[in-house]
């Protein structure tokens, strides 16, 4: 199988697969078949073992953080099937990401992040702070950094193109683009998916205080809403280590604390108002963080990695 990585760190090359979009830690690819035309009803979802962080790309790259998150998203897809329906069809991947890929049903993606969130914090509570609500959503007086939200609220935002930031929509917004019906529906399952989330991991000293999934539809618009992309991962979602929680103040990342202190501290020799890349990542922060993958897809799945 002819395989190469393209520059470092970047897309791999597929035999049998024409590469379709990069995102910041995973691509897609198209599946070719073997009479040269390419699938119409598939993708290849590959997630890299990239890490970002502070908006930048950190180096060197994570081992196994793809595949940790992809196996850990695969777990998920299957506790949230009576939920909904999900757009996993195999794990039958080239060797050069075996484990770290998914082929998927080719959906039409709605063009709304659904976003939930079950804590406050991030952009939703510099919203909040301006004027006590959120997406629409008028909260309790009183809350802060970190609060735990009475039950998890819908903020959803647009997909905006590369390199510029997702936007909030107004729940009318949504109905413009999604239609009264497909936005009730999106907003209640990706409160159900939070919820649910949060009931797992709860259990198992894990907080998501809030989470990204994308929805998607059959391309002949039979059935309903597709859960696409990935779930409930650390990359899709914060993750806080439930014995740290403590409101009032920004919670420490479950996966990203250690590169988060590092680059912080003194001896990265770098700041982030400085605007210049950061430094490579010393082996121990790599090891460490790599660590924290493996811990909570082991705490999450029971399995071990
Ligand atoms: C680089 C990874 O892709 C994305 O980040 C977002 N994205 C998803 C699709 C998609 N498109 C059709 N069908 C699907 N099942 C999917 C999925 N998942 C396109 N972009």
């Amino acid at each position: 199988e002819s395989v190469g990585v393209g520059e470092a760190g970047g897309s791999p090359v597929l035999d049998g697969y024409r590469h379709m979009y990069s995102g910041k830690v995973r691509d897609l690819y198209v599946p070719i078949g073997d009479d040269g035309v390419e699938a119409d009803d598939r993708l290849l979802l590959v997630a890299s073992n990239r890490l970002s962080a502070y908006d930048w790309m950190m180096s060197p790259e994570i081992p196994d953080k793809g595949e940790v998150l992809t196996r850990l998203s695969l777990w998920w897809f299957d506790q949230l099937a009576d939920l909904v329906p999900n757009h996993v069809v195999s794990t039958d991947v080239p060797d050069a990401v075996a484990g770290r890929a998914v082929v998927v049903r080719r959906l039409e993606m709605l063009k709304v992040e659904a976003i939930a969130r079950a804590y406050l914090t991030g952009g939703g509570l510099e919203e909040y702070e301006r004027g006590g609500s959120v997406s629409g959503v008028v909260l309790p007086e009183g809350l802060v950094d970190g609060s735990r939200l009475p039950s998890p609220v819908f903020t959803p935002t647009t997909k905006a193109p590369v390199g510029e930031h997702d936007l909030p929509m107004a729940p009318d917004e949504v109905e413009a683009e999604l239609g009264a019906d497909v936005a009730a529906e999106v907003s209640r399952l990706t409160r159900a998916i939070l919820a649910r989330g949060n009931e797992i991991a709860g259990e198992r000293g894990i907080l998501i205080a809030d989470t990204k999934v994308e929805f998607g539809v059959a391309p002949d618009g039979s059935g309903g809403l597709v859960l696409a992309d990935e779930v409930l991962t650390p990359d899709s979602s914060r993750f806080w280590p439930a014995e740290l929680w403590e409101p009032g103040h920004p919670q420490p990342s479950f996966d990203k604390q250690f590169v988060r202190e590092w680059l912080t501290s003194a001896e990265s020799g770098w700041s982030r108002s400085s605007g210049e890349a950061p430094p490579e990542l010393p082996a121990h922060v790599v090891e460490q963080t790599r660590a924290k993958y493996v811990e909570a897809y082991e705490r999450l799945t029971g399995e071990t990695f």
